[in-house]
């Protein structure tokens, strides 16, 4: 079977500038990564995880370099087709669950249902409702954001990145800011995610306890790619 990679990346390099210079924060990054893996991005701080994870998220442009998610190239493409590609295709989860704080759990699950659509669907809830059962939140459905446990609003994070079905997952530190039992039950759920639905997922992450329970393990150093194991 010849299916299209979910990542195909070739010779990336992103610069930022710093003043009057340009720093290269990603020196040439090579990776494919198959539909429906679950994918483990480790390396020192500041080695380009999180740069690599927005420009698959195309929330950052590429300085050079080829980079496509199902096929799509996020080179060259205009802002409306990358968002628009991004609200059917990409989930994020990041350290900072980013929920709305005064909206309720189940709204905020919602969300990027009604940013893809511009309006409240009448599915839309039924929806939402099932991804809070999934995240075993089914009972705080109607709290507000502000009243949740961190753990608790990480999870509403997850059934919110899963709202639209995309194919990829991007999570920046999904269990950064949680306890060692929270941080286990996220990752549990995103493992049960990936097995049940086939979504693929890139979690960067410090912890190798989180790293271990993913397929692949992929860890960065000065901008590239230093090792890649399965
Ligand atoms: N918007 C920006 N402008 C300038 N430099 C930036 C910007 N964002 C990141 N950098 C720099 O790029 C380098 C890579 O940062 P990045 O956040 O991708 O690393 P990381 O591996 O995700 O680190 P961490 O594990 O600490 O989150 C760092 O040296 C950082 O200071």
């Amino acid at each position: 079977m010849n299916e299209v990679p979910l990542v195909e990346v070739r010779d990336l390099t992103k610069d930022y500038a710093e003043g009057e210079n340009v720093a290269r924060v990603l020196k040439g990054v090579q990776l494919t990564v198959a539909q429906g893996e679950l994918v483990a991005l480790l390396g020192p701080s500041g080695s380009g995880k999180s740069t690599l994870l927005n420009i698959l998220g195309t929330l950052m442009r590429p300085t050079s370099g080829s980079v496509r998610v199902l096929g799509q190239s996020l080179v060259g493409a205009e802002d409306l087709v990358l968002t628009e590609f991004r609200n059917r295709h990409i989930g994020f989860v990041f350290q900072a669950h980013l929920l709305l704080p005064d909206f309720t759990a189940l709204e905020n699950v919602m969300f990027p249902a009604a940013a893809r659509h511009g309006r409240e669907r009448h599915t839309d809830r039924a929806r939402a409702s099932e991804l809070l059962d999934r995240v075993g939140l089914s009972d705080r459905r109607d709290y507000l954001a502000s009243q949740l446990s961190g753990g608790q609003k990480q999870r509403v994070a997850v059934a919110r990145s899963l709202m639209n079905a995309p194919e990829l997952v991007l999570a920046d530190e999904p269990t950064g800011n949680l306890d060692r039992e929270s941080a286990d039950r996220v990752m549990q759920l995103l493992i049960d995610i990936n097995s049940s639905d086939g979504t693929g997922f890139l979690i960067s992450t410090h912890d190798e306890n989180i790293a271990a329970r993913c397929q692949r393990q992929i860890y960065m150093a000065d901008g590239r790619i230093a090792d890649d194991r399965r």
